[in-house]
């Protein structure tokens, strides 16, 4: 059996992967994987249930377990989690600190890899993240590692959230943004990381559109669409 192609973005909290993904993935008509949301929606579910992020082998079963649903609709991807739709409540610092703090675990991670994996599936997958490039698809064909200055990646927070309704301020943001980088690319196992075969795009200076561009120019050199 063909295995189908998969474009891989990785990169730190705010530089642009979901929203670039998300386009991508339309465009091509391609299948979604927003990795993130799933380490999202395991801190989310440890707070419903009562379980203490730290307790390595309760998460475990947790993600073992968890029942979640990624529904594609009109405006985006909608995700829903033991029937309750979560799509905006896992959009926050608080919900993202606690998902960077799972993600270190490694008995976490490995109970989450085949559930990504199977995410795999023709015509194509664009999956974001932090491992997408180096362990969930080490053979992915397009390898994306999208970056830009914590300085902008805080200013886009905080537009972004201002936008939705929080009470957000931009100096704690960019402390939050340097203390998820700092443990992402620190932990043990699955760090934050460029593949060694990835394409790193600075995306500071540019817009969504000159990025997504930029991709777009990499897989037609690829050949990887039809
Ligand atoms: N190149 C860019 N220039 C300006 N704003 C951007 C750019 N890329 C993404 N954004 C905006 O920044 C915010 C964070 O983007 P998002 O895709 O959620 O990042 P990530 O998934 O990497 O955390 C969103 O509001 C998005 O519209
Ligand atoms: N493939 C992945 C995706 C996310 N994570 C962890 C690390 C991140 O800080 C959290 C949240 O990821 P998410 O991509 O939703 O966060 P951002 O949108 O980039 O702020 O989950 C991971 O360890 N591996």
């Amino acid at each position: 059996m063909i295995n189908a192609p998969v474009i891989t973005i990785d990169g730190p909290s705010g530089s642009g992967k979901g929203t670039i993904a998300g386009l991508l993935a339309k465009q091509l008509g391609w299948n979604l994987l927003d990795s993130g949301a799933l380490y999202r929606l395991l801190a989310f579910a440890a707070g419903n249930h009562g379980v203490d992020l730290t307790n390595e082998e309760a998460m475990k079963l947790l993600a073992a377990h968890l029942d979640v649903q990624f529904v594609a609709a009109s405006g985006g991807q909608r995700i829903i989690l033991e029937g309750e739709d979560v799509t905006d409540l896992i959009r926050n610092e608080q919900v993202g600190a606690g998902a960077s703090q799972v993600a270190s675990l490694p008995a976490v991670r490995e109970a989450l890899l085949q559930r990504q994996q199977a995410f795999r599936e023709m015509p194509g997958l664009v999956a974001d993240g932090r491992d997408m490039g180096t362990v969930v698809f080490p053979d992915a064909p397009l390898k994306v590692f999208l970056t830009a200055s914590a300085e902008e990646r805080a200013q886009r927070r905080y537009l972004q959230l201002k936008a939705k309704g929080d009470d957000v301020n931009l100096a704690s943001l960019l402390d939050e943004i340097r203390a998820r980088d700092e443990r992402d690319t620190q932990r043990a196992v699955a760090p934050l990381k460029p593949a060694a075969d990835a394409i790193v795009l600075d995306s500071t200076e540019l817009s969504i559109e000159q990025v997504l561009e930029r991709i777009l120019r990499e897989i037609a050199d690829r050949e990887l669409a039809g």
